[in-house]
């Protein structure tokens, strides 16, 4: 496929594959803007219940987390942002970016994709190379009850010369399926798997997806190294604790390494 006739993205063949499900979404796609999260933190929730998303089939702006950027060409990623409301608390709830993570994995294993594994906190590897990446953020506008923007973005066929940086090394689904979804279906079974794992999280919090989250630890039981603002630290991944929080077995004990500005890398 040439990068001139990808196919767009189309609310209605987006709300076709979610079904009666449609309905607790309010779904909005444009062709283009400087960033779907950026979009949605700006703009005012609807009192409606609606979970709101915007997909773009292009950002100009797209953020990754630490500052860094996220780059898009049109047809090569899914890019997009849902507003979730959560019961009223002044912090994030914990846990929530893994367990965004954990439904965009369950998605992937739907379609036949092997090896899918999470990097804390919230990149999603196959067989060890990013596939997709995840920002959530916290809005709050006065008089409202605060709302995650939670921001996907997933590499659907990078151009061969694209300029991606990572530790890791990227993939894209084209190199995972012989016969990948377009970005309507992808994006209708993402959505769905996210209110399947938001309704479960917000009934039962993290512990009850804690398990399902570490059976996908990219890490588990290896050295890894912590690079932080203020820390950097090196022990064995030892998992995450009931709130999300990273476990890191070090030569001084165990260690809890909240999810805030930090990157992980094996060591
Ligand atoms: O890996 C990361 O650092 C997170 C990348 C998140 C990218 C997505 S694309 C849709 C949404 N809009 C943005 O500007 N960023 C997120």
């Amino acid at each position: 496929m040439s990068h001139s006739d990808f196919e767009a993205l189309d609310a209605g063949a987006v709300a076709a594959v979610l079904g009666e499900l449609a309905g607790q979404f309010s779904l909005a796609v444009v062709p283009e803007c400087d960033s779907t999260n950026s979009r949605l933190m700006e703009t005012p929730a609807d009192d409606d219940g609606r979970i709101a998303v915007l997909a773009a089939d292009r950002q100009t702006a797209g953020r990754g987390r630490r500052g860094r950027s996220w780059l898009s060409w049109p047809g090569a990623g899914l890019t997009f942002s849902l507003r979730w409301h959560f019961m009223p608390a002044p912090h994030m709830p914990a846990g929530l970016s893994l367990v965004v993570g954990l439904a965009v994995a369950r998605t992937l294993e739907e379609l036949g994709v092997e090896g899918v594994q999470l990097k804390w906190p919230n990149d999603v590897l196959i067989h060890g190379k990013k596939l997709a990446g995840i920002l959530v953020e916290l809005s709050s506008s006065r008089g409202r009850p605060p709302a995650a923007v939670i921001g996907i973005g997933l590499n659907l066929r990078l151009p061969a010369d694209a300029q991606v940086e990572s530790a890791t090394g990227v993939t894209d689904l084209a190199a995972c399926l012989a016969a990948p979804p377009g970005p309507n279906r992808l994006l209708g079974l993402l959505l769905g798997q996210l209110h399947h794992f938001l309704d479960l999280y917000a009934a039962a919090g993290f512990p009850a997806l804690r398990a399902a989250w570490q059976q996908r630890n990219a890490f588990a039981d290896l050295p890894v190294r912590i690079f932080g603002e203020a820390q950097e630290l090196a022990g064995t991944c030892a998992g995450v604790d009931d709130d999300g929080a990273l476990l890191l077995d070090t030569p001084e004990g165990r260690r809890r390494v909240l999810s805030g500005e930090v990157s992980l890398r094996l060591a």
